[in-house]
């Protein structure tokens, strides 16, 4: 089955590896959601860690070095991290950017919300993906500072958007925003530098 929205165009995978991959990471998020909401008895936790153990194990037989690492291939849009927020781009300019998102039970902060920090890593790599496209690749986040306006709901769909503000030689400056219909959940601002060899 074709995962929905699975996105590798710049990448290496064929679309069958992306396919399953996405497939895979997205049963691994779905695990750290429930985690988030059960009460088993301490021998079916002993159980199912070992379990766990077991995946672990077994994907390790098939480590790879840098470059190599399907998780690494960021055409994928976060849907090919296993911790990174998968959102979805709708439309993209030459200066901006519109898309969706849905943070999950596993970026839960309390009470139906999103943690702070999810939002913040979601920004970074959104921001940051959309530098290294439109703005200028090899980048990296000097700064990112992001208001948090209103509380964000998680499980439901967010309206993302993103554009460059200005590039002043390796310097991209950026802003972001999250919001419900009408109400801005957060914003953001970021200044991404492109790195000279040798920076790693
Ligand atoms: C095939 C295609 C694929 C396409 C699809 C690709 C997808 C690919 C997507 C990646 C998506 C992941 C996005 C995550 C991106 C991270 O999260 S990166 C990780 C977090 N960031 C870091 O680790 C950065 C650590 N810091 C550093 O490495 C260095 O400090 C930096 C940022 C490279 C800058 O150092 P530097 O190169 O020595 O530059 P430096 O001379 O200090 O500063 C250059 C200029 O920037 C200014 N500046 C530097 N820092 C700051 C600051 N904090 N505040 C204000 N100004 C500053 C300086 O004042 C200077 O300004 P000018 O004097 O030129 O006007």
């Amino acid at each position: 089955m074709s995962s929905p929205g699975a996105v590798c165009e710049e990448g290496q995978l064929s679309a069958a590896q992306a396919d399953a991959f996405v497939g895979m990471i997205t049963a691994f998020r779905d695990l750290q959601s429930t985690l988030c909401l059960v009460a088993p008895p301490p021998e079916t936790m002993t159980e199912l860690t070992g379990a766990i153990e077991n995946v672990a194990t077994r994907l390790k037989e098939f480590e790879v070095g840098e470059g190599e690492r399907f998780a690494r291939d960021l055409g994928m849009r976060g849907q090919g991290h296993p911790v990174l927020i998968p959102y979805r781009v709708t439309e993209l300019s030459e200066t901006s950017m519109l898309g969706s998102v849905s943070f999950g039970l596993a970026n839960m902060g309390g009470d139906g919300t999103a943690h702070g920090g999810a939002i913040t890593m979601l920004f970074d790599d959104v921001l940051g993906t959309f530098v290294s496209r439109r703005g200028q690749p090899d980048s990296r986040t000097a700064f990112l500072k992001v208001d948090y306006r209103n509380i964000t709901p998680v499980n439901r769909e967010l309206r993302l958007t993103a554009s460059i503000d200005r590039i002043e030689g390796r310097k991209t400056f950026v802003t972001g925003a999250l919001a419900d219909g009408d109400v801005v959940c957060a914003e953001a601002e970021a200044l991404f530098v492109r790195v000279l060899p040798p920076q790693p």
